[in-house]
């Protein structure tokens, strides 16, 4: 990829934009005229795709660039109606861009389905006789979906977990079956769910017990995506702090995100502004993914910073996160859907675990622009800066309007709404 082309990128007109991508051989030139045309849904499309179809509800489709993952470039398309999200995404991976970049580790890519049983007479022995049976449990599995089979995954695992009566008052007893899933690239919703109703009879007849339902699981621990990157000290220095200070206080705020749930899911909240936007804007299902995001947070019983900030031995400062991503590079509306078929032709078609890597290497840059900004300038001179334009549409501004509000705001002490329409009043009376 030449990255030549991007200098000053977020200064050019959209127009210019598009065609700096496709300079850069990121773009075919049909993609460039699908992107200059819109993306938008046909009705047609949008009227099949949900139930009661009024009209389509839009957000803003932009790249994030600067990012080197794993040794390869990346132009990071995201959709998200957030200012500065983008900013602050290509700013740090332009920082760890310069130190070497994002190396990541994907998982095995197993997704998880559940079979609950209740009323069963005799647990432990239930637990026995799944493990002598787990041959035949996974064959009715793949006898269900014999598709995902031939293609090479399949049900891989059996595992039982008991989960006492009484947990709160009044609560069965749960045996809870899971299948471990190969899904290969697909998220793998409706093989799983296939799976888990194809076997379902069979466990109530193992254990004598009665299903009360059978579900995929959208924390598929076995899913896990980890992004890291080492930046060195004299890279963070900012304003009158130096590198070491900053790196220090970044470490700090992950120490605080750690400690202070109140505090973490802010933070996480910051990195989920990367990952959402990208998974949203790949057609993944980012209900599934933030739920999993925010339960794996959670996996040590308090409710935890995702990603950690350390200093290295020699005084660099080393970021790493961990989340479950299990996203498909094929299923859902990936496959029609115009923005999340630009998004694969701007990342060049990835593989689903390769998916994974750019979206966990997103979340790690978005935590680190987020906790810099945070302590040392604080979030509103950049969040704040970018958002002017937002305030000045809200307060009502229109064409040139727009610009001439935003740029008063910013020499504004009180960046806001009631501001924002004081400015647009007095534009309008000159
Ligand atoms: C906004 C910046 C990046 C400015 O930061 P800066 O240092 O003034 O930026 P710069 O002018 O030195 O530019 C550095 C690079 O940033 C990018 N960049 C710079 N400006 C733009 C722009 N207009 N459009 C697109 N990209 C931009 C661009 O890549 C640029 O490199 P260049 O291309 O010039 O070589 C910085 O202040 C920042 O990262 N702030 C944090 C913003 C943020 O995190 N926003 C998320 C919303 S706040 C929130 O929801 C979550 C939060 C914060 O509460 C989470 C938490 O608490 O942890
Ligand atoms: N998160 C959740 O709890 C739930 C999510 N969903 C929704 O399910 C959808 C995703 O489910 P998913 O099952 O992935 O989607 P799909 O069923 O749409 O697509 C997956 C199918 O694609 C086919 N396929 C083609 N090529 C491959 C390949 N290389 N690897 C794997 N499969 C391939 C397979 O079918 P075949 O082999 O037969 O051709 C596979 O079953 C999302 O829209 C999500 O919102 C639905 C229910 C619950």
């Amino acid at each position: 990829m030449d990255t030549s082309y991007f200098k000053k990128f977020y200064d050019k007109s959209r127009s210019e934009r598009i065609a700096a991508l496709q300079q850069a051989g990121i773009l075919s030139e049909e993609d460039a005229i699908r992107l200059e045309d819109g993306l938008a849904l046909s009705p047609e499309i949008a009227d099949n795709m949900i139930e009661n179809q009024l009209s389509t509800y839009e957000l803003p489709y932009g790249v994030a660039l600067n990012f080197l993952i794993d040794g390869k470039d990346y132009a990071v398309p995201m959709a998200i109606e957030e200012p500065s999200v983008i900013a602050a995404a290509s700013s740090a991976a332009k920082t760890i861009a310069q130190a070497g970049g994002f190396a990541t580790v994907v998982q095995k890519r197993l997704m998880i389905g559940q079979v609950a049983l209740k009323k069963v007479p005799d647990s432990a022995l239930a637990e026995q006789t799944i493990r002598a049976h787990e041959a035949d449990i996974l064959k009715r599995a793949n006898e269900a979906h014999p598709s995902i089979v031939k293609r090479g995954g399949g049900a891989r695992k059996v595992s039982v977990r008991i989960i006492p009566a009484d947990a709160i008052g009044g609560t069965p007893e749960f045996v809870v079956v899971h299948l471990h899933v190969e899904t290969l690239e697909a998220m793998g919703a409706n093989i799983i769910n296939t799976m888990m109703e194809g076997v379902s009879p069979y466990l109530q007849d193992l254990t004598g017990g009665e299903a009360l339902m059978g579900i995929l699981s959208n924390y598929p621990t076995d899913c896990l995506a980890t992004a890291t990157c080492r930046i060195p000290a004299n890279a963070l220095a900012k304003g009158e702090l130096s590198g070491e200070e900053v790196r220090d206080r970044l470490i700090e705020a992950y120490q605080f995100a750690y400690v202070d749930p109140y505090r973490a899911v802010t933070h996480n909240k910051g990195i989920m502004n990367g990952i959402d936007a990208v998974v949203l804007a790949s057609g993944n299902d980012w209900r599934a993914i933030s739920a999993g995001a925010h339960a794996y947070a959670s996996r040590s019983g308090q409710y935890r910073s995702l990603s950690s900030w350390k200093k290295a031995e020699n005084g660099d400062l080393i970021g790493s996160l961990t989340l479950p991503l299990p996203v498909g590079a094929v299923g859902g509306s990936i496959s029609f859907h115009p923005a999340a078929k630009m998004t694969r032709a701007i990342l060049g078609d990835p593989s689903a675990a390769e998916l994974e890597a750019v979206i966990v290497s997103v979340g790690l840059a978005q935590n680190f622009s987020a906790i810099k900004a945070l302590v040392t300038e604080g979030i509103q001179k950049g969040h704040m800066g970018l958002q002017s334009r937002s305030l000045a549409i809200s307060a009502g501004a229109t064409g040139e309007q727009i610009e001439w509000v935003s740029e008063q705001l910013k020499k504004e002490k009180n960046m806001n709404l009631a501001t924002a329409k004081a400015l647009l009043e007095q534009l309008k009376a000159e």
